[in-house]
């Protein structure tokens, strides 16, 4: 209720009640004015009515006795009536006789009256009916005279009449004043009355209402602690505690649906998911916090918005927008569940992955009522997005790693008992077992059949063993493929932990083929245990045996040998037919030693060209017996790759127990046997002697010490003459090394050279010599000496090195020394070794023009054959048959064989050793070209030999 609604009813109500009376008195006053007019008004007619008919008859009779005196009369005393007003007598012609108005007499009476008064008259003459009219208090009565003789009026149209005619105008309204006056104490009272009851009626009703009206106004301001303004019993005052009472309820109310609100508020602030509330349009009405972050609207600017605004979601996958859930839940009135992968944009530009429902808020929660509004329920689950994301990213990952890998996964189902059943098995069985895993899961028991039978105890055994353990076990058996042959395979399993319920358990297993890895193992450890290329054990397999034997030999007093074999020469052959050839020429050498040995006996190869052999049970004597066999069997020639290579070998031995208790003492000890028969001349066995401790070492010590002998200016090179015997002149010197070492003195060079072939310093070794004997040769040549050529003795390793015939060159090159100045000795072992190399080596040597020896002859084993395709010069004979030939028939008859062979081929030959004028004189005899020897000369240095020419050229 507003203020004008107040003040219309506190106005209204009194102004209402006075309209009311002043109508009801108006009423009351005009009926009664009316009646009283009414009253006088006919009362007048009455009268003028009863005045007409007297005059009438009076006018009649005084007319009848023409008595005009009369007749006027009559007429002029109607003036003296009340209201009189005109009083006429007009005769049948229409003339005026007799007039109040005395002026009117014997006029027309058109000429005097009004036209209505005239056809008043008319009517009245014509139908001699009497006529009357009331107009505005004017009373008119025409009254129609009978005459008993016609007066001369016009008889055919009219009679006379008399006119009488009253006005009680002033009279009415002096009777309706009256009238009123009459009323106006009603009127009075009624005001009274209209007051009192308008002050009773603000009394009772209106301060009441007034009361109630402030009580209202109170309530709708929410101000619920009211008094009750009103008091006693009274309608109002039950209203207004009605009222006060209903502020209180109202209060409870409000504060109970405030406190519902507060607590609405409280649990959608505390939900941990997003809330929307919308109104049955869609708008929202509710929003939480969690819905304005995820949202990125504040709720105030929420509040109001369509959902579609907000809420803007799409389809994680496609991209699409996914339609409203609230307009779902509006048009379809159920419950929307979406989907998980929904995304939700907000505002801001986030994206989150959100699971969300909406469900229609109804108004008495039955399916029929309206809906009123939607509630949206969402969630954040980006992290479960990503997570679930993730583990399907894993289960792929490990579907492909499964699918992809050789292994086999398998579970079995393990029931009390146990029983074990194959539940799951990967597809990849299918390659390793020949059967798919359909068939291994619909036949569980075949598996188990397929275990080779004696692994099967094995394989129940781990089986029964996991599920006792709470680690992995590992097994390996045999399975049966389908064709028949059997796969090494290795089960890794793993038991899952007894459910409390069934005692259900699984085992998962992965299981793979190992065959390859199994063969490989084998293979690594035969490979661990032999030589990779003769397949011979190596030296671990043989230190067990040594053990072994040695075990034996200490229970049942025996003795066993360790023979060291290297073959000698061997880099040679390497170097010079590559190492196919080495490889092909040990694995025969590995051949033959083994079907040369017997059972119980252990080849070994160690590296290189070095071989072992155990014999187990054997003393000395039959240790030196197989040796003799071996060096004899080996000397046999090898085919290899079209070669036919001959090979000595060298060997050591040592006895168990004289030269050792323990296997590295017993092979040290043959080995520095085996060292000692190479020193000792090669192709022949040593035993080991407590003597050849000293001697290796001493050969280690030279070994170190050669090392620095160039460097250190202890090399240097003596000049050996060499005599024509025709002439006696001195055709040549012979190159010859000499190391003078500060502490151990001069060192031969048959103890050096073949230290410096092992160890490859005889290369820098070699070049250096061929250096110092061409320079010095040039220098000769160049002091204008006559013609010297000048021989250098070249190792096997140098021969065989094929940079060797390049060097050379160069070298002379280096000193412009014609290449027929150098010759070049190599010796006989030396070209024998590979023949055909020689030849081919040889050539490329004589091709330069350099000159050739084949030095020690006689010494080897020369086939006439190979010495006829050598393009050598000169055969030298070695000392050994010079020294004795003038004693020893055999030695005289080489020399001679020699000397003959020489000249047989086209070739000069040099004796060595000649010390004696006897020597030369015998050789001068068997026809020998040149001589060398201490008898001549010692080897010398070259400023020595530069004299020695001096003097030869002046002899
Ligand atoms: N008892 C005796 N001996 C005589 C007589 N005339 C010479 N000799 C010695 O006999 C050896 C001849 O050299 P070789 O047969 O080539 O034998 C040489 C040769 O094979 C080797 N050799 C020496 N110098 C070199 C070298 O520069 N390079 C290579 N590769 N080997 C060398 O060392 C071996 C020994 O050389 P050397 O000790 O110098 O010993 C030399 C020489 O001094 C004699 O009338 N009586």
């Amino acid at each position: 209720m507003d203020q004008q609604q107040t003040y219309r009813l506190t106005v209204w109500i009194p102004l209402i009640v006075v309209s009311l009376f002043l109508l009801l008195s108006g009423i009351q006053a005009y009926t009664h004015y009316h009646d009283r007019q009414r009253l006088l008004l006919t009362a007048a007619e009455i009268n003028l009515y009863e005045t007409a008919l007297q005059m009438a008859h009076n006018l009649e009779y005084a007319l009848a006795n023409n008595d005009a005196e009369q007749a006027q009369s009559s007429i002029s005393r109607f003036i003296l009536r009340r209201d009189a007003e005109l009083a006429i007598f007009v005769d049948a012609n229409g003339m005026i006789r007799y007039a109040t108005q005395l002026a009117w007499q014997n006029t027309p009476v058109s000429d005097q009256l009004h036209p209505s008064q005239i056809k008043l008259i008319q009517d009245a003459a014509n139908h001699q009916k009497i006529q009357q009219s009331s107009v505005d208090g004017i009373l008119q009565v025409v009254i129609p005279i009978s005459l008993s003789e016609q007066i001369s009026f016009d008889p055919k149209t009219r009679f006379p009449v008399i006119l009488l005619q009253k006005n009680i105008h002033t009279r009415l309204t002096q009777t309706g004043v009256q009238a009123l006056q009459q009323n106006l104490w009603l009127v009075a009272l009624f005001l009274l009355s209209m007051l009192l009851l308008i002050a009773i009626i603000k009394g009772i009703v209106l301060k009441p209402l007034f009361a109630l009206k402030q009580l209202a106004e109170k309530l709708r301001q929410q101000q619920f602690n009211l008094h009750n303004p009103l008091q006693g019993n009274t309608e109002q005052a039950q209203i207004a505690q009605t009222l006060v009472d209903a502020g209180q309820q109202l209060k409870i109310a409000l504060d109970t649906a405030q406190e519902r609100e507060n607590r609405l508020n409280l649990t959608l602030q505390s939900i941990g998911d997003g809330v929307i509330v919308t109104d049955a349009d869609g708008m929202i009405t509710r929003i939480n916090p969690i819905a304005c972050q995820l949202t990125g609207w504040s709720e105030t600017e929420a509040i109001g918005q369509p959902l579609l605004s907000v809420f803007d979601i799409y389809n994680a996958s496609t991209l699409e927008p996914v339609v409203n859930p609230v307009s779902r839940v509006l048009a379809t009135g159920k419950i929307v569940e979406l989907a998980n992968h929904t995304v939700l944009h907000a505002r801001d530009g986030q994206r989150y992955h959100i699971s969300d429902s909406a469900a229609p808020i109804r108004a008495d929660n039955t399916p029929e009522s309206a809906i009123l509004g939607v509630i949206l329920v969402f969630q954040n689950v980006s992290q479960q997005y990503q997570l679930r994301q993730d583990l399907r990213h894993s289960v792929d990952f490990l579907s492909t790693i499964l699918r992809v890998s050789p292994s086999v996964t398998y579970v079995l189902d393990v029931r009390p008992g146990p029983v074990f059943t194959l539940s799951y098995v990967t597809e990849s069985v299918t390659a390793m077992t020949g059967k798919p895993a359909e068939f291994w899961l619909s036949h569980p028991q075949a598996w188990i059949s397929r275990i080779h039978p004696e692994d099967v105890p094995k394989v129940q055994l781990t089986l029964h063993k996991v599920l006792q353990s709470d680690t992995p076990l590992t097994n390996q058996f045999r399975f049966q493929h389908v064709d028949g042959h059997y796969i090494h395979v290795q089960d890794h399993l793993f038991a899952t932990p007894e459910t409390s319920d069934d005692g259900h358990q699984q085992i998962v297993g992965v299981v793979l083929d190992v065959s390859h890895q199994q063969k490989a193992e084998q293979k690594i450890s035969f490979l661990a245990h032999h030589d990779v290329l003769t397949k011979l054990p190596n030296r671990a397999l043989l230190s067990d045996r040594i053990m072994q034997a040695m075990s034996v030999c200490e229970r049942y007093h025996q003795c066993l040998a360790l023979l060291y074999l290297d073959l000698d020469r061997f880099k040679f052959i390497n170097d010079s037919l590559g190492h196919a050839v080495g490889d092909q020429l040990l694995i025969a050498v590995a051949d033959r030693l083994k079907k040369l040995m017997r059972d119980q006996d252990t080849v070994c190869r160690t590296g290189g060209d070095e071989f072992i052999i155990l014999l187990p049970d054997t003393d000395a004597d039959g240790a030196a017996h197989v040796a003799d066999k071996l060096i004899d069997k080996l000397t046999a020639h090898f085919d290899i790759e079209n070669n036919q290579l001959f090979i000595t070998v060298s060997v050591g031995i040592s006895i168990y127990p004289e030269n050792g208790r323990d296997a590295d003492t017993l092979n040290k000890h043959a080995d520095t046997a085996m060292y000692r028969a190479k020193q000792a001349g090669r192709n022949q066995y040593q035993f080991f002697t407590q003597e050849m401790h000293a001697q290796i070492a001493h050969k280690m010590e030279l070994e170190h010490a050669l090392r620095f002998a160039l460097s250190q200016n202890q090399l240097n090179l003596v000049f050996q003459p060499q005599i024509e015997v025709k002439t006696g002149r001195i055709m040549g010197a012979e190159a010859l090394l000499r190391w003078q070492h500060p502490q151990l003195g001069q060192i031969s060079p048959q103890t050096f050279i073949p230290i410096a072939e092992e160890t490859g310093l005889i290369n820098t070794i070699g070049n250096w010599t061929l250096h110092q004997a061409i320079s010095q040769c040039r220098q000769w040549l160049d002091s204008g000496h006559q013609e010297v050529q000048v021989a250098v003795n070249l190792s096997a390793v140098q021969f065989n090195n094929p940079t060797l015939v390049s060097t050379i060159e160069t070298i002379l090159a280096e000193y412009h020394l014609p290449a027929q100045y150098l010759e070049l000795e190599i010796t006989e072992s030396v070209a024998m070794i590979n023949i055909e190399l020689t030849i081919k080596q040889l050539e490329s040597l004589a091709a330069l023009g350099i000159r050739l020896s084949l030095d020690d002859f006689g010494t080897g084993y020369s086939s006439l054959n190979y010495l006829k395709k050598f393009p050598i010069d000169t055969l030298k004979i070695d000392q050994g048959f010079v020294f004795d030939m003038l004693e020893d028939e055999d030695d005289a008859a080489i020399v001679d064989a020699v000397i003959t062979l020489a000249r047989s081929l086209g070739l000069n030959t040099l004796a060595e050793g000649v010390e004696t004028q006897a020597h030369a004189d015998a050789l001068q005899i068997k026809g020998c070209d040149f001589m060398q020897g201490y008898y001549f000369s010692k080897p010398i240095e070259a400023a020595a030999f530069t004299v020695l020419l001096d003097q030869s050229e002046i002899n």
